[in-house]
This record gives C-alpha cells, structure tokens and sequence, in this order.
C-alpha cells in the first residue's frame, strides 16, 4: 500500500520517445533531465535491472524493459576494490544511453543498502521514461530491423558528449547507433588489471568484461590478469584466455580479430570467449557473422548442446551471431539455439579453444551454463 501511494502520489515532468520511424511516444520523464538517442533494444528479463544496465555490452543503446514493474528492490551500493566484487553491478557506471518502462517503483529495499533506480540514474546522468506500452514498443522493435530513438524529457538540455569517446562521432540532429564504430576505447580498461595472483593465471581480453566473469575466476582460484583491448597480445604470459563480451559488431573493432589469430589462437593455451568474445574468436577461425533482426535478450534463452543435445536455459544480450554454414572445418558446432536454430557456441575438434554466445557468467539471469567455466578452469 505504501509502495502504491509513493509511486501514485508522485508528480513526474512529461518525456517524449521519438523513433525513427516517425512515432512518437510520451510518457513521464525519470532519471536525468538530459536528452540522449540510441538503438532500441530489449530485454524480457524480470529482474537484474542494475546487472544490465551497467553491461558495457549495452553501450549506446535505449533499453528497453518489457516486464511491467522495474525497480522494485533498488540499486545495491557499490563497493568497488576487493576485485570488483560489489554484485548487481557489472561495470562501474551505468553504460545504457537510457531506459523504457511501464512501471517503475522509486525507493530501495535492498539487503546490500543503496539507493532508489531514478536516484542512481539522476547521480549518473541517465534519463528514462516511465508510463510507456512497452508490449507495443516490443512489438515494434521486433518488426522493424533497425530502430533508433531519442529520449527528450521536457525542457532537458543534450547529453554531455564526453560521457562516452564514441559519442563525439555523432552530431546532435543524428542518432546515435553504436554498431557504426569501434566501441571498445569506451569501455576497455585503460590499464592493466591484477586481481587474485594464484599459480593459475587467465589473461581476461577487456572488451567490455562484465565483472562477474571476473568474480568467478577468482571464485575458482584463478590469478586475473585484465587486459587493454589494445594490448600487445604476444607478450602476455599466462595460462589461458578468456576474450570477454563487449558491446558494437564484431567486426568493428580495429585489429583485435587479427591480433587474436596471430597472438592467442597461435598460443594453444585454453580460449574461453563470451559473446562479443565468442564472435571475434570465430571471426579470427575464418568464420563469418551477421546482423539478427532484433537479437536476443533475455534470461530464458533455451539452448541445446552437441553432441549430447541437453537443454539449458541461459542469459543472452547479443545481436550479432556466427553464420553457421561458415563454420571452418576444424571447429564444430556446441551449443545451437532452440528457439531460431542460431549458433550458440563453438568447439575446436582438437584443441582447448571454446567458445559461447550467451552468458556463463550470468548476472543477472540463470546459473545452468556455469560448468563451462569449471569446464575452462579444468583445462589450465
Ligand atoms: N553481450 C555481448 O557481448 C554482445 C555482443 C555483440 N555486441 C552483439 O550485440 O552481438
């Protein structure tokens, strides 16, 4: 009753979702009083809205929340240091240009302390609308292939463009689509990492690493060594990788798919990639990938394994995949999607290389894919 009255009794300045299909959509304005665009996407996940939203993989994108109520637990403080263990958090800021939902609930009832959804994203300069039909919106990203929108709540002054270092490429009248450049200077590390030294040590490519990945290496006793995206793989020593998610396409970045050919595949050491890390490995095996419609983004993404064929449910935030009939001979298929039949993860036939586009790591989303990182710790 209480929680009803708060977010009734509340008074919110109007916000318009402009799209580039020309609808309109008003609602009310929440978060930050700033005017930001970006690609539409969204995500059917019910909880773990702090997770996504500070996903670098989610770089300058609108997200939006399909479930009808976001925000009901509030936002955990943040603790960085002790090896970015602060959970709920997958990153040190928000990374989301800004979010729809259809109700959000404004207070914080959460274990870990902390502060209320709107007050986290007025602290970082995050806006959102609330009030939208997001099963219409849903629909409407769902059939148009390319959807872009602007969120301009009432009176707002534009986003300060050096948030990010690829928002400097847009001009003001444009939107912003991040799969136009190179996303990883705006969310790789700028320096080196050291985390947990043990006698196993796994280089972490950074091209957007949600943290999780990290808390569960340290959770299995592994040294972490993170990685500038742009680092000279060559000199690197260690006992495997993992080359992380990240956000953009895949074959927008730089150099990172030739320098992963010639300084860790070469290297035979164990490969473990994740999601955007799953498509440069593959681009740098030969393969080739594509632009899906919409993507997937969610926590129930059945996928099946071969050659067992078992199901698993697992957290995806992609729209990129691997083209399956480019495949190369000496890699095999691992893991399929049960819903489109997309390539979920490859195998190499003789060597300790792995790789899978949903999350192991989830945070937020099911557990069920966790053994492939026992799986990928076993073979150092
Ligand atoms: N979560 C990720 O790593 C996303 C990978 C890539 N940016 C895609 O959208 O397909």
């Amino acid at each position: 009753m209480e929680q009803t009255k708060k977010i009734l009794g509340k008074k919110y300045k109007k916000a318009c979702l402009e799209l580039s299909n020309g609808v309109k959509l008003k609602g009310n304005a929440i978060g930050a009083d700033v005017i930001v665009s970006g690609e539409m996407v969204f995500n059917t996940g019910m909880l773990g809205y702090s997770e996504a939203m500070t996903d670098p993989s989610y770089l300058g994108q609108i997200l939006v929340f399909s479930f009808c109520l976001i925000g009901n637990y509030g936002i955990p403080d943040l603790k960085i240091g002790d090896f970015f263990m602060s959970k709920g958090h997958e990153s040190s800021s928000i990374k989301t240009q800004g979010i729809i939902v259809s109700g959000i609930y404004d207070g914080c009832h959460h274990h870990d302390g902390g502060v209320s959804l709107e007050d986290w994203m007025k602290s970082q300069g995050v806006p959102g609308i609330s009030g939208i039909d997001t099963r219409y919106l849903v629909q409407m990203i769902r059939e148009s292939r390319n959807l872009s929108g602007r969120i301009i709540p009432e009176g707002a002054k534009l986003q300060d463009k050096n948030k990010f270092e690829f928002l400097k490429n847009f001009r003001d009248d444009e939107y912003v689509d991040p799969s136009k450049y190179n996303l990883m200077p705006s969310v790789s590390t700028k320096e080196k990492v050291i985390m947990n030294k043990a006698s196993k040590k796994v280089a972490v490519v950074d091209c957007g690493a949600k943290w999780n990945i990290m808390r569960m290496l340290v959770g299995r006793n592994c040294g972490v060594e993170l990685l500038p995206w742009d680092s000279d793989f060559s000199k690197v020593k260690c006992d495997g990788w993992i080359i992380s998610n990240g956000p953009g396409d895949p074959k927008n970045t730089g150099d990172l798919v030739e320098r992963i050919k010639k300084d860790v595949l070469s290297s035979d050491k164990p490969i473990l990639g994740i999601c955007l890390g799953h498509q440069l490995l593959s681009l740098a095996s030969g393969a080739k990938t594509k632009r899906l419609n919409h993507g997937h983004r969610s926590h129930n993404q059945p996928v099946f394994s071969f050659p067992e064929k078992n199901a698993y449910m697992s957290s995806q935030n992609h729209r990129y995949a691997v083209e399956k009939n480019s495949i190369q001979p000496d890699w095999m298929l691992w893991f399929e999607n049960a819903n489109d039949g997309s390539v979920e993860g490859l195998k190499h036939e003789t060597k300790p290389f792995m790789s899978v586009q949903f999350h192991p790591e989830a945070s937020s989303g099911p557990n069920d894919t966790s053994w492939i990182m026992d799986k990928f710790v076993g073979l150092l």
